[in-house]
């Protein structure tokens, strides 16, 4: 059983794959040893997590989600715990594994209470896990709710009961620790699942996932970039930062600023607001240049950053030129708007040039015809369509961001909080990504290693310090 940190990167599999797992190894091994394995690993958790419990409920549904939490149980009861067990469902009507652990919880002499406990130290969700098919509804509901109302930790056992263990949507308990079992899903990480999952534990039950290929995976750490002492200001390639319309300016300083901290040579900075550019920028590194004059083909472009309408009016020239191109904000919603923009921007591929979109659900929506709902249904999906769509890299921000490209298994982002809510962030993360293009990175790894580190540093924020975006900016590359 591990622990699922952000110190590497793991591998995600969704319901289809995980079924044909568990029937492999259902076939190898004899009956009822998974979920006996699944039982065990529960109870092990349960008492880590509250050692001094004295009394646990384990809410059990009416599939082998339920199963396991029987058998968790079980082992609980025989540790000296208090096991107060409730089943949504009828016992009849168990599927098999599921009713074997039934009955083993009545041969160690215990039996199904008829209602919750009015207090206990900790909850165990075992109403339903990856077979969620609809919202809880009827005794499930009211055990959710319940859960809810007592206020002590939860531990979910393989998915907190109602939330997708594919997509991470769905109303769902809300648990302090999860227990994954067999494989991680991809739900655990993205939309709702962060907030719903808690803690995430991995046990694989001693199953390897064999021929399986993973639909996603759980971003790592990127590696580090040494710079060698032989380098120069040129070797680590040029910025350019267009936006900042009037009123704006400030969303493309705070690009230029993270380029420049994240290690670019050079950075340009364009704003689409004449005035602003008289203004002194606080920066004295960042050059000043008018976007017309800028030497395209040879920068990492972030366009976009409070760009506003005016921007449209610069991506003809931007989307056929530039080296390598971060899009967000504004000129998402320029391409979203115009299909002349779009088939420009889809030319970039077949000319081999690195495009990466920033999109946060609206934008996403926007660009591929649909509405937020629908995104934040499926991200996943939602962002492989978008860069399949326009042949590039997409980063759909949002809570689990998921970076993804034509071809490969898309990559959730395990790091950032609330604490990146804030006015700017986005500007700072697209300024990242184009510094690490100018340095190299290809556009897959540049998008990933921006927001993993964007997030790291939110997370590691000094809990007094407000996180604003300056700062944010100032610290970028550290
Ligand atoms: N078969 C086994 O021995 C193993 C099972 N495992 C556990 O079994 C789980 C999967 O078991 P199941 O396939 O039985 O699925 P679940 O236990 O998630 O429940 C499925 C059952 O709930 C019903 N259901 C779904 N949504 C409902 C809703 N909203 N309201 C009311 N009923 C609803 C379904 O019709 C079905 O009867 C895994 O998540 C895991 O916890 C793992 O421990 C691996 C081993
Ligand atoms: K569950």
């Amino acid at each position: 059983m591990h622990q699922v940190a952000p110190d590497r990167s793991w591998p995600l599999f969704d319901v289809a794959a995980t079924r044909r797992i568990e029937q492999a190894a259902q076939a190898a091994l004899p009956p009822f040893t998974l979920m006996q394995r699944a039982g065990l690993a529960t109870a092990r958790l349960a008492l880590a997590i509250a050692p001094h419990a004295r009394r646990i409920w384990i809410a059990c549904g009416p599939g082998n989600n339920g199963g396991d939490g029987l058998e968790a149980a079980t082992h609980l009861a025989a540790w000296g715990k208090e096991a107060v067990v409730t089943l949504a469902g009828d016992p009849a009507a168990l599927p098999a594994d599921a009713k074997r652990a039934w009955e083993r919880l009545r041969q160690a002499g215990l039996d199904l209470a008829p209602a919750p406990p009015h207090d206990c130290d900790l909850c165990i969700d075992a109403l339903l896990g990856i077979g969620a098919a609809r919202p809880l509804q009827g005794g499930l509901a009211a055990a959710a709710q319940a859960m809810a109302g007592v206020g002590r930790p939860v531990l979910a056992i393989d998915v907190p009961s109602g939330l997708h263990a594919d997509t991470g949507a769905g109303l769902a308990v809300r648990a302090t620790h999860t227990l994954a079992l067999l494989t991680l899903k991809p739900g655990l990480f993205t939309a709702g699942g962060r907030d719903a999952a808690g803690q995430v534990w991995f046990d694989d039950l001693e199953v390897p996932a064999g021929p399986e290929a993973p639909c996603a995976l759980l971003a790592g750490p990127p590696l580090a970039q040494p710079r060698l002492h032989a380098s120069h200001k040129g070797s680590y390639g040029d910025v350019a930062v267009i936006g900042g319309a009037p009123g704006m300016a400030g969303a493309a300083l705070l690009a230029a600023s993270a380029a420049l901290h994240a290690g670019a040579g050079r950075v340009y900075l364009a704003p689409l607001d004449p005035a602003a550019a008289r203004l002194a920028p606080g920066l004295p590194e960042l050059m000043l240049r008018d976007w017309s004059s800028l030497p395209l083909p040879s920068l990492a472009v972030a366009c976009g950053c409070g760009g506003g309408t005016a921007v449209a009016d610069v991506l003809p020239q931007v989307l056929p030129q530039a080296a390598s191109l971060v899009l967000d904000a504004d000129a998402l919603n320029a391409v979203a708007a115009q299909a002349d923009l779009q088939a420009l921007l889809r030319a970039r591929s077949q000319r081999s040039l690195p495009t990466v979109l920033t999109p946060h659900p609206l934008e996403a929506a926007r660009l591929l015809g649909t509405s937020t709902p629908a995104v934040q249904a499926d991200r996943l999906a939602a962002a492989q369509a978008l860069a399949a769509r326009y042949a590039c890299v997409v980063v759909l921000k949002g809570s689990g961001t998921v970076i993804a490209a034509p071809g490969q298994p898309p990559a959730i982002n395990p790091t950032g909080s609330a604490r990146l809510a804030t006015g700017g962030t986005g500007d700072v993360l697209a300024g990242w990504i184009a510094a690490l293009l100018a340095h190299g990175l290809p556009a897959f790894e540049a998008g990933q290693a921006a927001v993993f580190r964007h997030g790291q540093l939110a997370d590691r924020w000094p809990a007094g310090e407000p996180l604003v975006a300056g700062a944010l900016a100032a610290r970028a590359g550290g």
